[in-house]
């Protein structure tokens, strides 16, 4: 069954092309120019309504790739294009959703309060004044019935679905997930997993989502994309051709072990 968010989600705008197009692109931190790059080269279209998992070793460029398709940085060279137009037009249009691992929930501010938090600062851009209700969001999520708790009440994995409510409110085109389920022991972050595939489902996002767990790029992802270190390319990009992976019993088939021996294999070359 559809839920009735799916019904609100477009805002009349048409996506056109790819949802995130990147372009030869390059990041850099210091002006040192004898140390790599941080990114390298890093070209990537990605369709609407999809879903991409990231993995890579640890500083292998993976936040920063997220940053600036958010386009809270610049590339060095290259180019970023979002939903046919740039990073900071989609920021500002609120069509960018970013969930982080700390949920960094205000703790003066009751759960639905915290869900309604961008709704409050949003810029008055006239063409994205759409939004979902936080009332059906924290439904969604699974927090009926939670929407007067303080953020002191609820375990970490509440308070991460309290964020990752509290990034759908603006009824964002792109959801930018970093390793969102890194703190969570592994019942909590199974279950989330099969949270986010129905919320991606419910609502036709396109989601990025940043992990460390190949296991988890191969339950969510229809494409891995893997990233090698200094500088941060891309290896590889690997689609997944397996059928929806609504539990974490979906996850022990042959074909879905394969995968991830597969990508461990590659990421101890990267
Ligand atoms: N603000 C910054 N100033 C200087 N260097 C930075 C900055 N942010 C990141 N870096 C460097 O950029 C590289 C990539 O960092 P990034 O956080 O994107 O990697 P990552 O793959 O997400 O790492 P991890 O898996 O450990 O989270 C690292 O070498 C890091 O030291």
């Amino acid at each position: 069954m559809t839920h009735p968010l799916a019904s609100l989600r477009s805002d009349g705008t048409a996506v056109r092309g790819p949802a995130v197009r990147l372009e030869h692109v390059s990041a850099r931190m210091s002006d040192d120019m004898s140390r790599p790059n941080i990114l390298e080269e890093v070209s990537l279209s990605l369709p609407a309504s999809s879903f991409t998992t990231i993995i890579g070793p640890s500083g292998s460029g993976k936040s920063t790739l997220l940053r600036m398709i958010a386009g809270l940085l610049q590339p060095q060279a290259g180019t970023v294009g979002i939903l046919g137009g740039t990073p900071a037009e989609a920021r500002r249009n609120r069509q960018i959703g970013f969930v982080f691992q700390d949920p960094t929930l205000l703790p003066w501010r009751s759960v639905l309060e915290n869900v309604r938090l961008p709704l409050e600062i949003r810029t008055s851009s006239p063409s994205k004044t759409a939004h979902y209700s936080p009332v059906e969001l924290l439904e969604l999520v699974g927090l009926q019935g939670r929407q007067n708790a303080m953020p002191h009440e609820l375990s970490g994995g509440m308070r991460q679905r309290v964020a990752i409510a509290r990034a759908l409110v603006c009824k964002p085109d792109i959801i930018l997930m970093d390793e969102p389920f890194g703190a969570l022991d592994e019942i909590t972050r199974d279950k989330l997993n099969g949270e986010v595939l129905r919320i991606w489902q419910e609502t036709g996002a396109t989601i990025i989502f940043v992990t460390h767990s190949i296991s988890e790029a191969v339950r969510l992802g229809e494409r891995v994309l893997v990233l090698r270190a200094n500088p941060g390319r891309i290896e590889r990009i690997v689609d997944i051709d397996l059928p929806r992976r609504a539990t974490a019993d979906d996850c022990e088939s042959q074909t879905f072990m394969t995968y991830v021996s597969m990508l461990r294999r590659l990421l101890e070359t990267c």
